[in-house]
Parts: structure tokens; sequence; C-alpha cells
């Protein structure tokens, strides 16, 4: 059964029968959450199992690490921040930072400027939706790739490269959503410069805090590709039974996030979800899969999830970093000679981990175990 929902004069009807069900120019289900919202019943494909739905109060009292010091090079405070980032990590793969250099006006700037996105009309919205394969671009619910478990929101997602400060998002955002858009490509063109320059000093505390050569990150992700994507969550009347986003870890390397004030982010930590508390002035910063399998698996990918509100919207930015699509994801020599344990993940490139997000695995709470089975039996020969 798929669901589609036309928009005529304003008030939504779902068709639930295929035969007449109307798609957009990729075959993709028409959906637009916002219109959903004042339903009294949900769809069921947005229903999710109930283990997925545990509720939690608990809030994660997780320290909040003070960059200033460790920009500055101070070293007491250095080694305070490493002390910090590296029990988290070694637990649960989360922590948050302030005092991180990004100022809080690019910050609301970005948010104001991803309202007027997420606000167009559906058609609109859908004449830059996010192409099979592909990840840039609008996404409504996912309806287009998944036909259970949908995820309350709507996205909007787009590539970053970063050498040479190349002007490739406002590129992005002229061309995909006209020239009134490029002011947007400009806030954004320099946040995303802004999320580089702070995943870089990131890597260094991470190479310090791991015992490695402290450029080492820093040198295996300068040439990065990251991903940037701006999360929308409607308010859902029957919240307690849908997830903005399932439960997952990242499958990208280290995750900066900044939620709005209303909430919802919840991390898995000793079996149970814990709540993260929003601060505007700090970013959450998460260890994704390939950052696991970059530090052979001392530090933890981060389990976690968005759950919606009954009467709120709520937004998220989040960065993803990753490396060169074609570099090797494999820990460094001096790591392994430090913790003398065998590897725990065999090389892989994110290129490959990416196309299996994208066009053969949704990506959950185990994503890279099921990607390696995976890579062997499509690359047989391959010496991973
Ligand atoms: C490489 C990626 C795939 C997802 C976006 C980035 C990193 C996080 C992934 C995701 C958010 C994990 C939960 C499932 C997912 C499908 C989603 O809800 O958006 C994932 C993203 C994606 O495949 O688009
Ligand atoms: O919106 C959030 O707080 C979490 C989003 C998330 O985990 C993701 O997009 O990967
Ligand atoms: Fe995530």
């Amino acid at each position: 059964m798929s669901l589609s929902v036309l928009m005529d004069s304003g008030s939504p009807t779902i068709l639930l029968h295929p035969s007449i069900e109307p798609r957009d120019e990729t075959g993709g289900v028409l959906f637009d959450p916002s219109k959903l919202q004042n339903q009294s019943s949900l769809p069921s494909e947005f229903i999710w199992p109930c283990g997925d739905l545990v509720h939690t109060q608990e809030e994660l009292n997780e320290p909040l690490i003070d960059l200033g010091g460790f920009i500055k090079g101070d070293e007491e405070a250095t080694a305070h921040a490493v002390g910090l980032v590296k029990t988290a990590c070694s637990k649960h793969g989360f922590f948050q930072v302030t005092n991180h250099g990004v100022d809080s006006n690019l910050i609301q700037a970005a948010y104001q400027e991803i309202d007027a996105v997420f606000k167009l009309p559906l058609n609109k919205k859908l004449s830059f939706q996010r192409k099979p394969g592909g990840f840039s671009g609008y996404s409504a619910a996912h309806a287009d790739r998944f036909s259970a478990k949908l995820p309350w929101k709507e996205t909007f997602s787009f590539g970053y490269q970063g050498l040479n400060s190349d002007p490739s998002v406002v590129h992005y955002f002229s061309s995909a959503l006209g020239e009134d858009f490029e002011q947007t490509g400009w806030i954004y063109q320099k946040y995303c410069e802004k999320m580089r320059e702070l995943s870089l000093q990131i890597f260094e505390l991470l190479a310090i805090s791991l015992g490695i050569d402290r450029l080492h990150y820093r040198k295996f992700f300068e040439d990065g590709n990251s991903i940037m994507r701006c999360n929308y969550y409607p308010p859902c009347n029957n919240s307690g039974l849908t997830l903005g986003t399932g439960p997952h870890s990242d499958p990208t390397s280290l995750t900066i996030l900044h939620q709005d004030q209303v909430g919802g982010l919840e991390v898995f930590n000793n079996n149970k979800w814990y709540a993260v508390r929003p601060r505007q002035d700090a970013f959450v910063i998460n260890i994704g899969d390939t950052f696991m399998a970059l530090c052979n698996g001392r530090y933890k990918s981060c389990l976690h999830r968005a759950v919606v509100n009954k009467e709120r919207e709520r937004r998220s930015l989040v960065y993803f970093v990753c490396p060169k699509e074609d570099k090797i994801v494999r820990p460094p020599q001096d790591l392994m000679c430090r913790s003398g344990g065998p590897r725990v993940y065999p090389d892989f490139t994110w290129s490959d981990l990416l196309d299996f997000t994208q066009n053969h695995y949704r990506a959950d709470v185990a994503t890279l175990q099921s990607f390696f089975p995976w890579l062997l039996s499509s690359n047989p020969t391959s010496n991973f």
C-alpha cells in the first residue's frame, strides 16, 4: 500500500490506491508531512515498532567541552579537553562543545534561511527533490525510498568540498532553487566553511586523545567531501507512534549537529535513551561509523535518534564529515602498534559505504555489520 497526498485547495486528500496515486517525476510517492500534521490518525507507513519508541525522561549529563583554551593552544585546557573527549568517545561517542568559534549570528541566519526553503510549496520543493542514488536535494519523509517506518521529517541536503573555498554551495542553491536563493547559498557556503574548520580542530583533539600524530586525521580529512543536511520535523498529533529520525549511528565520520531549542535528539547509552538538552551555544559532536573504523573501534559510533513533538516544529542543522571518496579507510599504523590488538574492520572506502547506504541499505544501528558482507559479495576478489 502506498501513500500519496494530493495538495489541492490546501486540504490534503490521502489516496491509498496505487492505481490512482500520482507520482512525482522520479516515480516517488508524493508526501507533505506539514499538511498531515492535523490528521487525527497517523498513516500506517509512519508507525514505528514499539521497541524503537521507548520513551525517556532522563537527560544525558555529559560534559560540555570548552574548546576555547584548546583552540588558543593552552596546554592545560587541551589536556582537560582531551580527557573529557577520551572518556565520552570510549563510552558512547557523543559530546558537546562550546567556545567553538562559530558566530551565533551565522547559526541563526542558517535557521532563518532554511525555514524559507522548507516553507516553499510542495511542488517547488519537489523540483529539487533528491535523485535516486544521490543525496543532494529535498526529501519528504524519504517516501520515495522507503515504504515503512517513514521518518516524520523533511530533509534538504547538499555536498561541500571546501578546498580553495570554491563557491560550490552557492552554485548548488542558485542552480537547484533559483537565483532568489543565492543569498541562502552564501549563508550555507559560510556555514559549511566554519563546520569544516571546526571539524579539523576536533580531529586534532581526537588524534591527541588516541595518542597518535595530532595532524593525522586533519590531513586525512582536509580534502574530504562532506554532507550538509537540514532537518525539518513538523509537529505530529501522534508523536508517540512515530519518529523524526529512527535509531541509528551515522555511517559518516564525524557529525557536527546544532538543534533548535525545541529538543528531540536522544542518545542511547547503557541500554537506555537519554534526551540531549538543547544548548544554543553548543554543537553536538557524534562519532560516526567511518571514524570508528579509522580508530580501530577504540571510540564508539554514537547511537542516536530524534523524537517529534505534538505541538512544535523542530529543526536541526547537521554537518556530516566524510573523507575523499576513494581514500582507504584504515586505522593509522601508530595506533595499531600502540593498541597491539587485531584489526577490527577490513579496509573500505567511503565511496562504497555511501553507495551502500544510498542504494542498498537503510542506515540504522547495524549498518557497518551489514556493510562488510555486502562489500565482500559485491567485490569477491577484493583484498579487504
Ligand atoms: C550518509 C548518510 C545517510 C544518512 C545521512 C548521512 C548520515 C546519516 C544517515 C541517516 C540520517 C541515518 C538514519 C536513516 C537515514 C535514511 C535518514 O533518516 O535520513 C540516513 C541518511 C540517508 O540515507 O539519507
Ligand atoms: O535531528 C536530530 O536531532 C538528529 C538528526 C540525525 O541524527 C541525522 O540527521 O543523522
Ligand atoms: Fe544521525
